[in-house]
């Protein structure tokens, strides 16, 4: 299966262990925006770390463990060096760290949430058609949604979708940009006679895929998301792909692989079609799920609706994560902290294409479960 198994994780940082000034070097840094920041005895004038964001070079240096030595700082500062000159400082150590802890994390990909116009209608399709089990459902009416949770094994150790009812919301759009889920399944056309028989939707029939040799068929489910099934021998994760449309794959890969660890785990180039593939997750695709990114030759935005919303990995330590992605040029749309009401903790960010990613603390996410 994936890299972790969720008990095991380690214990989470709080944010007040992460800066702990009694231990700060003593350093004077310049910033373009401000005066001198640091003092000899730590800290100096009010307010501590203005836009130089000194605060967060201190985050960082603590977070991965950068010796003092090799402090460093945004571009807009300078160091000022034992001989007294002043050269900008790289932030390729921080991020050469920050990708060493990240590589190192235990992280899988727990689920992927999406919202759809009736549950009850979306639970029996996927239990009766698709062979998925209902393992949870929450319904939070301060905020008026409910959530259900299905899948093909428990989520502590498997993939899953949690939808999303938003209460009196019937309809969303799905967008361009996303693709499909993709259900690994041992004979499609079986799969296929099966879901026709229950009424369900075949947008494409069993056969070869375009340009190869893999039996695929498509299915769309009552909100129109399309399910790609894909004939397989037997495997622990049958939710095996999200597939999500980007503009530019070398920008995608370096994105998943330098700010969130993930492996490129192969590549496809189909001229005929015109288009690329790039598979990228945290184990084999034979055992994990994994994110699809498709790149079309030649389109470089797409549309990303309101129906598709994210996927959720697991991870030892939101705030190191938030830092990593940050520094790998990603936007936190949600700063790394507990969540109101239920103090699990989760950070959230966006990709280059808009694509957007919770991450959530392993040990909380258990507790979740429980
Ligand atoms: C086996 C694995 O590589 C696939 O199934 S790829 C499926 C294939 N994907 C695309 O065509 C992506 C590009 C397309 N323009 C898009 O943006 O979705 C596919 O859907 N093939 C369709 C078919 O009928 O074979």
């Amino acid at each position: 299966m994936a890299r972790i198994a969720p008990m095991a994780a380690a214990s989470s940082s709080s944010p007040s262990s992460i800066v702990k000034l009694a231990t700060l070097p003593t350093r004077l840094y310049l910033c373009s925006s401000s005066s001198a920041r640091f003092s000899a005895t730590g800290f100096a004038s009010s307010p501590p770390f203005g836009s130089c964001s000194a605060l967060r070079s201190v985050h960082q240096e603590q977070l991965f463990g950068t010796k003092t030595s090799r402090l460093t700082r945004k571009s807009n500062c300078l160091k000022i060096s034992a001989s007294g000159s002043m050269a900008p400082v790289s932030t390729a150590v921080r991020k050469e760290e920050a990708f060493e802890w990240v590589k190192n994390d235990n992280r899988r990909m727990l689920h992927v949430v999406y919202r759809v116009g009736d549950l009850e209608r979306t639970i029996k399709f996927y239990t009766e058609c698709l062979g998925m089990k209902l393992l949870r459902k929450r319904d939070i009416p301060e905020d008026k949604y409910t959530n259900a949770f299905l899948g093909f094994g428990p989520e502590d150790s498997h993939f899953v979708v949690e939808l999303t009812y938003n209460y009196g919301v019937d309809s969303y759009n799905i967008g361009t940009g996303f693709g499909h889920f993709g259900i690994a399944v041992e004979d499609v056309t079986k799969t296929v006679d099966l879901i026709k028989a229950k009424g369900g939707k075949v947008t494409r029939e069993p056969g070869p895929v375009k340009g190869g040799k893999a039996v695929i068929a498509f299915i769309e489910d009552p909100d129109g998301y399309k399910f790609e099934l894909l004939q397989r021998g037997p495997t622990p994760e049958p939710l095996c792909q999200v597939m999500l449309r980007v503009g530019d794959l070398d920008r995608s890969i370096n994105f998943y692989e330098k700010a969130f660890g993930m492996e490129l785990l192969r590549t496809r180039d189909n001229p005929e079609y015109k288009y690329s593939v790039a598979m990228m997750g945290y184990g084999p695709e034979d055992k994990n799920t994994v994110l699809e990114l498709t790149y079309n030759y030649g389109v470089t935005e797409y549309d990303n609706g309101n129906a598709y919303a994210q996927i959720a990995i697991g991870t030892d330590d939101v705030y190191k994560t938030a830092e990593a992605i940050k520094l790998h040029g990603g936007r936190i749309t949600r700063e790394p902290g507990p969540l109101p009401g239920i103090n699990t903790k989760i950070t959230a960010c966006l990709d280059p294409d808009g694509w957007k990613t919770v991450f959530v603390d392993n040990v909380d996410f258990v507790k979740e479960l429980e």
